[in-house]
């Protein structure tokens, strides 16, 4: 079938590809009860070695491959794989097996972001908008609106303070806030929007739609999906590191709560 011009400007360009990926931990002098008699009794008597490392099998074979303008929601129960596979594309973790492929350098945003304790809000404003690649005169234009849309001044001059003087939704906004500012080629949200207040996460939600039309792909992992419902157009479930489904978001969300009324 001949391929007209205008479905070849309409053709989907790949942002992230994810091709068998296997992720393991492994978690070093965690035995299970390796200091007790009994347990080096027992190994003794089935003569096993000392089991000084501990395999977790977080991300099991999981292939996808993510288009320029999607937003991608998460979800699973709790310990299913998502933050794992979202650190994985980010290249935080090493694959054990398979590959992650990314167009682009993709930034993930989670409550987990590093900002510094016992600097303040304003510090934390330039170090993470330096981290992120903006340069000193970028931040400076855009550092007032970073922190009108945290919201982190609303009731006081709290942006003048250390960091571990902010609640935890407080200090949640900022980073959602300061990663926000710019646009990214991939942007990996994780749980940003669980936290803060209703008038923040509809503001945060906003956002995300705007960074979405602007350029690359989003990724969302949130455990309410209506957040996923309203920000992601396609949804991928994982469970015990699998990839169970993938597809428009309404078709899955709705499997997977038929599943979880169970
Ligand atoms: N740093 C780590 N070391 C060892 N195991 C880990 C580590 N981080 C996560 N895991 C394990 O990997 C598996 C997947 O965890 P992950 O955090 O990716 O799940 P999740 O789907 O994001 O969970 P949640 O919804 O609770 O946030 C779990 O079994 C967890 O115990």
């Amino acid at each position: 079938m001949p391929v007209d011009a205008d479905t070849l400007t309409r053709e989907r360009i790949p942002t992230v590809i994810v091709d068998g990926l296997h992720i393991v931990y492994r978690v070093h002098g965690a035995g299970s009860g390796k200091g007790s008699a009994t347990s080096a009794l027992s190994r003794i008597v089935s003569k096993r070695r000392s089991p000084s490392v501990r395999e977790v099998h977080a991300v099991r074979g999981v292939t996808f491959t993510a288009y320029k303008g999607e937003a991608i929601g998460l979800i699973g129960s709790n310990g299913s794989g998502k933050s794992t596979l979202l650190r994985a594309i980010a290249g935080l973790l090493p694959a054990e097996r398979g590959a992650v492929f990314t167009d682009g350098q993709p930034s993930l945003l989670g409550v987990n972001a590093a900002l510094m304790n016992d600097l303040t809000g304003e510090r934390n404003v330039i170090l993470g908008g330096l981290a992120m690649g903006m340069s000193q005169d970028e931040i400076k234009s855009r550092y007032q609106e970073i922190v009108d849309f945290s919201g982190i001044n609303e009731k006081g001059d709290f942006i003048s303070l250390p960091m571990r003087t902010y609640s935890s939704g407080m200090a949640a906004r900022l980073r959602f806030s300061i990663a926000a500012a710019k646009s990214h080629d991939v942007l990996m949200i994780d749980e940003a929007l669980a936290t803060g207040d209703a008038k923040f996460q509809r503001r945060s939600e906003e956002r995300i739609r705007e960074l979405r039309k602007e350029a690359g792909t989003v990724f969302l992992v949130s455990h309410n999906n209506k957040s996923i419902r309203d920000t992601c157009d396609r949804v991928i479930w994982l469970e015990k590191g699998e990839l169970l489904m993938d597809g428009p978001t309404d078709e899955v969300i709705k499997a997977y709560e038929k599943e979880n009324k169970r």
